[in-house]
């Protein structure tokens, strides 16, 4: 920031006389400020919008609309009112005065103008310009550190993935779109097996590093644009698949499935497996009044502890789980397929 004494002024000048402009200009860029010059009223709205000057000295009396209907229209196109208007005048009454400020001038200048208080309008006019500099500066970062808090209070900070108070916003949206449009809405709970065994063996560092690869991986097999990878808590992640069926979901499980045997992350004590494994339960169904956020995470952890307790490493479905008789034919008609009996795979 520069020092208020050498703050550049824009400065738009605004005289019906050719000879008052010339002279009253060359006085301010005299004083090292810039000048814009309009003839009437206006123009001078016309500029002010344009340009947004830093001041404006402003005649009277003008031919067509006078300067003080200039300033009402400058203080509707600037709200906030920062920029300051000073009246150019030969002689000036109380009710004059009265008026100018009310049509939203700061000052008056009297003519012929002197170059002293000229001077001294403008380094006060340099000192609000400061102020008004820095608070757009304090306020641009406040946004900005505004912005950065949002994405931290939405994001876990180890995997970068969305965190649990994102998912419920998105689970929330997506819940009540899936509902509205009768879409399938599909929730997948992953779990990396045996991840006590991993840390107690291999460190809670490590244990860390291995996560962060398996939230890199979910990350990435989420192509779609609504498709979400999301840590759910300690070593489990959700994965939200909005206008994804049931078929689709198992297709979707099955491929993470070898991604994630084809990364082959050492694991030291496994059950036997060398590599890191996951298991995950899937829900979808086609929401109706009756299906919650609650009801959704209870299905998949469900189905996420019967691919456990089956033997890890392998995703589980139940069958098709509509929340209603319209539901469940709307979701039997997106699969094209009866379900019957729990799927495994
Ligand atoms: N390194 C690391 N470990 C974590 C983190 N969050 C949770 N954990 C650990 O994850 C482990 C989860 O253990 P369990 O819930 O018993 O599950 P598990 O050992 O994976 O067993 P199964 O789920 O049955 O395969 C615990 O040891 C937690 O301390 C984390 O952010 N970093």
């Amino acid at each position: 920031m520069p020092a208020v004494a050498d703050i550049r002024l824009k400065v738009l000048l605004v005289d019906d006389q050719l000879s008052h402009r010339a002279a009253l200009g060359a006085e301010l860029q005299a004083m090292g400020h810039d000048v814009v010059e309009a003839g009437n009223a206006e123009d001078a709205v016309a500029l002010f919008t344009s340009l947004r000057p830093d001041a404006v000295l402003m005649d009277v009396e003008m031919p067509g609309h006078n300067g003080h209907w200039a300033a009402q229209q400058i203080r509707r196109a600037e709200p906030e009112g920062w920029t300051p208007i000073l009246f150019l005048s030969g002689r000036v009454s109380d009710a004059d005065l009265a008026e100018g400020i009310e049509c939203g001038g700061d000052d008056y200048l009297f003519k012929p103008v002197s170059p002293v208080v000229l001077a001294a309008k403008l380094r006060a006019m340099q000192r609000l310009c400061s102020l008004h500099r820095q608070l757009t500066s304090l306020t641009d970062q406040l946004r900005a550190s505004n912005a950065d808090l949002q994405i931290q209070s939405l994001h876990d900070p180890l995997t970068g993935l969305t965190n649990r108070r994102g998912l419920d916003i998105r689970l929330d949206e997506e819940l009540r779109t899936a509902r509205r449009e009768r879409q399938p809405l599909t929730l997948i709970l992953c779990d990396v097996d045996n991840f006590k065994a991993y840390n107690d063996t291999a460190g809670h560092l490590q244990g860390d590093q291995c996560l962060m690869r398996i939230a890199q991986l979910l990350g990435e097999t989420c192509r779609r644009p609504r498709d979400l990878a999301a840590r759910f808590g300690g070593e489990e992640f959700v994965i939200l698949m909005p206008g994804t069926s049931h078929s689709g979901a198992m297709f979707y499980a099955k491929g993470l499935q070898r991604m994630v045997h084809q990364l082959a992350l050492p694991h030291p004590a496994s059950d036997g497996k060398t590599c890191v494994t996951l298991s995950g339960g899937i829900t979808t169904c086609v929401p109706d009044g009756t299906t919650t956020i609650e009801s959704l995470l209870s299905r998949a952890d469900a189905a996420l502890y019967t691919a456990k307790s089956l033997g890890r490493d392998r995703f589980f479905c139940f069958e098709t789980q509509a929340d209603s008789s319209t539901g469940q034919a709307e979701l039997a008609n997106y699969d094209r397929e009866k379900s019957s009996t729990a799927t495994l795979f």
